[in-house]
């Protein structure tokens, strides 16, 4: 099988250089609109998939981004590993603004969004005990070092619905109690939607803030934000022009079975199957639904 390497570009990150014969693609799906066209292209003879998840222009917020229609016309496009990039608030002093997280955990806050691509008719359990691919996880961190980017391997990134950021109580008890490292607003319910598409996830985040907790730093604003971003974005871009030699462009398969995902993981009986549901699942669950 070969390697295609879709990219979730984030605040900050709404198109990809260096790509030969890009273009822009529509790609519809059953679970409505992406937040943009696809670019597609090839770079050092690996296909590059790249979608900014907030829509080019950032128009979408983390709360109406259609993460289902994403996840799912990146799988139409063939990809087969995701890497998101995003930013993030740090909660710990070590991990500063400009240094990036290669995110391992998630605690998922967030409320207001489709979790799941099945439903009445196709039910299925994934596991996310271990939501994202430790082998392209591996391979984002050495990008970073190489790339001269001070990263952190390993990290629990707290979803928030927002678009509001977090009270100072609530930023104290997120760092305090519940052992979070990094919060953002977008990489849940993305991270459990690839896993129940059975693409490998790795979680760039790029720390833009220390949230509110710090009490040498100010409140969160936009601006702060965007500044830092400014320069994180460049570096992100540097750790995905390393991506296709590392990855090779005849791809194994996952060492950690992200890609057989759904092995086990679908309860509804086959008699008592929803057709309309298991045709709407063509792309995510074709593999094992037939
Ligand atoms: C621009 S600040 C808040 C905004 O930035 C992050 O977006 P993304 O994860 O797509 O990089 C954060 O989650 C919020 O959506
Ligand atoms: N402090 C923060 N909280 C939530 N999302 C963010 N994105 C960047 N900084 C953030």
């Amino acid at each position: 099988m070969d390697t295609v390497i879709g990219i979730i570009g984030g605040s900050g990150v709404y198109e990809i250089d260096g790509l030969e014969d890009a273009q822009w693609i529509s790609v519809e799906g059953p679970f409505g609109a992406p937040s943009d066209d696809l670019l597609v292209g090839k770079l050092n003879g690996v296909k590059m998939v790249f979608l900014p998840r907030h829509g080019r222009g950032h128009v979408q917020t983390p709360s109406t981004v259609n993460y289902r229609a994403n996840i799912d016309a990146l799988k139409r496009a063939g990809v087969t590993d995701v890497i998101s990039v995003s930013a993030c608030g740090s909660f710990r002093e070590e991990m500063a603004p400009g240094d990036f997280v290669i995110v391992d955990q998630f605690i998922d806050r967030t409320f207001d969004r489709e979790k799941s691509f099945f439903g009445p008719g196709c039910v299925a359990h994934v596991s996310v005990a271990h939501p994202t691919c430790p082998r392209l996880s591996q391979h984002c961190y050495d990008a970073a070092l190489s790339a001269g980017i001070t990263a952190h391997m390993g990290g629990t990134y707290l979803a928030m619905e927002g678009p509001q950021f977090s009270t100072l109580a609530e930023s104290k008890m997120y760092r305090e109690h519940w052992g979070a490292d990094v919060i953002g607003m977008t990489n849940m319910p993305e991270a459990k939607l690839a896993r129940e598409a059975e693409l490998c996830y790795a979680s760039v985040a790029m720390i833009t803030d220390y949230d509110s907790w710090h009490p040498d730093h100010g409140e969160v604003d936009v601006t702060q934000i965007i500044a830092t971003l400014m320069g994180n974005a460049s570096k992100a871009k540097s750790i995905i022009a390393q991506l296709p030699e590392r990855l090779g462009e005849a791809r194994s398969d996952c060492p950690h079975g992200c890609d057989k995902a759904l092995e086990f993981a679908i309860i509804t009986q086959p008699e008592a199957r929803d057709p309309a549901m298991v045709a709407k699942l063509d792309a995510i669950a074709g593999r094992v639904l037939g």
